[in-house]
C-alpha cells in the first residue's frame, strides 16, 4: 500500500531535490501486471487506482484510508482503459472497455472487478475516484465518443485532440471530470499555454509512450516551476496551485482527471510562457 500523498504547499518545493518531487508528486508503479494499486491522496481526497489483470480477475477493494466497507460506499470513480481490451464487472454487469474507453461508476456500486480479454496483452485500467454525495448512473463512453475539442497547432508542436468524457455536458458525476488527450504525430507539447485552476486538483497519467521516451512534465507555481521526467504509465499529481504541462521526446497520450470545488472545465487561469519562470 502506498502512503497517503499530501498535502504540500508551494513554499516547500523550492528547497526540494528531484527525488523529493518524485516522492510527492509522481507514482511510477501504478500499473503492475496481476495487481491492483490504490493511491490515496489528501488533494481533494482523490484516490488513484491502477489495475492490470492477467490470467485472473482482480477485485477493487476498499482501503483502510477511506474507512468504508466497499470502495464505492461514499465515492464515485471514472475508469479509462489505457491498455488492451478488457472488461469491468460492476455488480455482475459486464462492461467491455476497448482501448481508450471510459466507464463511470457512481456511489453505491458494490462489487467491482477487472478482467483482460487476453492475459498476454493485458488491459490497463486507470481509475480516478473522489467522494460523492449522491448516485449518478453507470455510463460507458466509447473511445472518441465524448465531447471532442481540437486544440493547438502543428507549427507550435501542440496539435492535440481532447476527448471530454465525464463532464458537465457529458457523463454526469458529483465531482469527477475526466478525459483523454492525444497528441498528434509530430506534436509534443501538452497544455500550452499552461494553466492553474485553484478550485480543482488534477492528475495526469501519461501513456502511449515508447519505453525509451519520456515527458518532461512541468509543475509548481507559474513563476517558480520545476520539472519531473515521466515515463509510460506515470501518474503525476497536480495540487490546485500547480501548473501541469509537459513536452515529450515523442507524441503521446494522457488521461487527465480533476475533482474539487466545481466541474467547469474552462475555469482555468492561463499563464503565458513569457510570464513563467
Ligand atoms: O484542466 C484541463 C486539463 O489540464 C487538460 O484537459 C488539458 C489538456 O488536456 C491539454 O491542454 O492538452
Ligand atoms: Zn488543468
Amino acid at each position: 500500500m502506498t502512503a497517503v500523498h499530501g498535502p504540500t504547499s508551494p513554499e516547500q518545493i523550492t528547497g526540494w531535490t528531484q527525488q523529493d518531487l518524485r516522492d510527492r508528486y509522481l507514482v511510477e508503479d501504478l500499473f503492475v501486471p496481476g495487481a491492483v494499486r490504490v493511491v490515496p491522496t489528501h488533494y481533494d481526497r482523490v484516490v488513484a487506482v491502477g489495475a492490470v489483470p492477467t490470467d485472473a480477475p482482480l477485485a477493487l477493494e476498499a482501503i483502510p484510508e477511506i474507512r468504508s466497507e466497499r470502495f464505492l460506499d461514499h465515492r464515485e470513480i471514472g475508469i479509462v482503459n489505457i491498455g488492451a481490451a478488457g472488461t469491468v464487472v460492476a455488480d455482475g454487469e459486464r462492461h467491455a472497455l476497448a482501448p481508450g474507453a471510459c466507464l463511470y461508476l457512481g456511489r453505491g456500486v458494490g462489487e467491482v472487478a477487472f478482467e483482460s480479454d487476453d492475459a498476454g496483452t493485458p488491459a490497463r485500467f486507470y481509475g480516478f475516484s473522489a467522494p460523492a454525495h449522491t448516485t449518478y448512473p453507470t455510463q460507458l463512453v466509447e473511445p472518441g465518443q465524448g465531447t471532442v475539442r481540437e486544440l493547438g497547432d502543428p507549427l507550435t508542436s501542440n496539435r492535440r485532440t481532447i476527448n471530454q468524457y465525464i463532464h458537465e455536458d457529458g457523463v454526469r458525476s458529483c465531482q469527477v471530470v475526466m478525459g483523454v488527450t492525444q497528441l498528434h504525430e509530430g506534436s509534443m507539447w501538452n497544455t500550452m499555454p499552461a494553466h492553474t485552476h485553484d478550485r480543482r486538483t488534477e492528475l495526469y497519467v501519461y501513456f502511449d509512450l515508447a519505453d525509451d521516451a519520456r515527458v518532461l512534465h512541468l509543475m509548481g507555481q507559474p513563476q517558480e516551476t520545476r520539472h519531473i521526467v515521466v515515463g509510460d504509465g506515470g501518474l503525476v499529481l497536480s495540487p490546485s496551485w500547480s501548473i501541469h504541462s509537459g513536452v515529450g521526446t515523442s507524441s503521446y497520450s494522457f488521461v487527465w482527471a480533476m475533482a474539487g470545488e466545481n466541474q467547469s472545465f474552462d475555469d482555468m487561469d492561463h499563464v503565458q510562457i513569457v510570464d513563467m519562470r
